[in-house]
């Protein structure tokens, strides 16, 4: 495949094991492109220098049609002379979910870190967050925990500690105004050439008020109105934009209804400790509850373990209602989320 300069696809977020792959399919007749903004069988695509307006080619289509696949936001893709886009590249760092249909929808491709938004305000659910961390983990992604509007809350700290202490120390974990420009240099270090961020929360959460702030709100403006030439996203719009200090961002619409696919584990929610511990319980088939001889009380605040035991519970509901034939979390789908469409950003 053909590449424009490293640093032209750096700024777009391209690393070293993408590179490897584009460069090992031999093709010499494609251009490696990042899909910005897809569509059913259009895409627009960036090669490091500009937009393009691309289309799927028919027999790309088919196929993708056939496994139940879709272009991305975020994938690289292979664009002939014609602009038609012929492929793209195995994906590193998904974001996906359990689609309709019983299969998987990916919402977003190589992704890098993604940055979990929480509201300190109304939004508050911990328990939902720890489905974010399950999700993007299991996608091979790296999360950060962002808890917005800090200053609409007056126990900010002991809630960071709180989270802090859910999710581990390797998780970082962030309090902040959206709306404030220390906000902005706190999340700036996470950008870097050949690194994609995405954000991810329920709608109202600052979502958009920090990808104003982390990319410019020039690029915003102009991204929406090349969207649909009125200046207007619909629900399905996910959007790419480039970081000044190299690397992009993707923003999604507020994942509604976020469910789970009973694929996820434990380990995924950051309690490998659990299992560890669990081997000196005095009972083998111990659940941690009211056990005599539980190592995993003495040692796990009960905080966590409260944590830890609704999500096992969702956890085996999941599995069960997935084996049922139910559509999983359907009585538990999330809560709080408004329309995207009549956004004006
Ligand atoms: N006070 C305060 N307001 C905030 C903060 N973050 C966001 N807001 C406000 O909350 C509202 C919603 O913010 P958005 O950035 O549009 O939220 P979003 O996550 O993008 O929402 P969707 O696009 O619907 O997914 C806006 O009026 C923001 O100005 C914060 O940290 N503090
Ligand atoms: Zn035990």
């Amino acid at each position: 495949m053909q590449l424009s300069s490293d640093s032209a696809l750096g700024a777009l977020g391209l690393n070293e094991a993408v590179r490897r792959d584009a460069l090992a399919l031999g093709r010499p007749e494609l251009r490696l492109v990042r899909v910005v903004e897809p569509q059913r069988s259009q895409a627009r695509v960036d090669d490091g220098e500009q937009l393009i307006d691309a289309t799927l080619y028919s027999s790309y289509l088919a196929q993708l049609k056939s496994d139940g696949d879709a272009l991305a936001v975020g994938d690289w893709a292979g664009l002939d002379t014609e602009n038609m886009l012929r492929l793209h590249l195995p994906r590193r760092g998904l974001i996906s979910r359990p689609s309709k249909e019983g299969g998987t929808q990916v919402v977003a491709a190589h992704i890098d870190l993604a940055l979990l938004v929480m509201g300190l305000d109304g939004d508050w659910a911990p328990h939902r967050l720890q489905r974010y961390l399950m999700l993007v983990r299991r996608g091979g992604v790296s999360p950060v925990v962002v808890l917005s509007k800090r200053d609409q809350c007056d126990e900010a700290e002991q809630r960071q500690a709180g989270i802090q202490a859910m999710v581990g120390d390797e998780v970082p974990v962030h309090a902040i105004n959206a709306r404030s420009a220390e906000a902005v240099n706190e999340l700036r270090r996470y950008a870097a050439p050949g690194r994609t961020l995405v954000l991810l929360g329920s709608s109202g959460v600052g979502k958009s008020t920090l990808t104003n702030a982390l990319a410019g709100s020039d690029q915003l403006t102009q991204a929406t109105r090349a969207y649909d030439g009125r200046g207007r996203h619909t629900t399905t719009a996910r959007s790419m934009y480039r970081l000044p200090g190299g690397g992009c961002l993707i923003d999604t619409p507020g994942m509604r209804g976020l469910r789970l696919t009973g694929a996820e584990t434990l380990k995924d929610a950051g309690f490998d400790d659990v299992a560890v511990l669990a081997q000196n319980c005095r009972f083998a088939n111990c659940r941690h509850d009211q056990e005599p001889g539980c190592a995993v009380r003495e040692a796990v605040g009960a905080v966590r373990l409260t944590h830890y035991h609704a999500l096992l519970r969702e956890l085996e509901r999941t599995r069960s209602d997935t084996l049922t034939g139910q559509r999983p979390g359907d009585k538990h789908a999330g809560r709080g989320a408004r329309g995207r469409s009549s956004r004006s950003r």
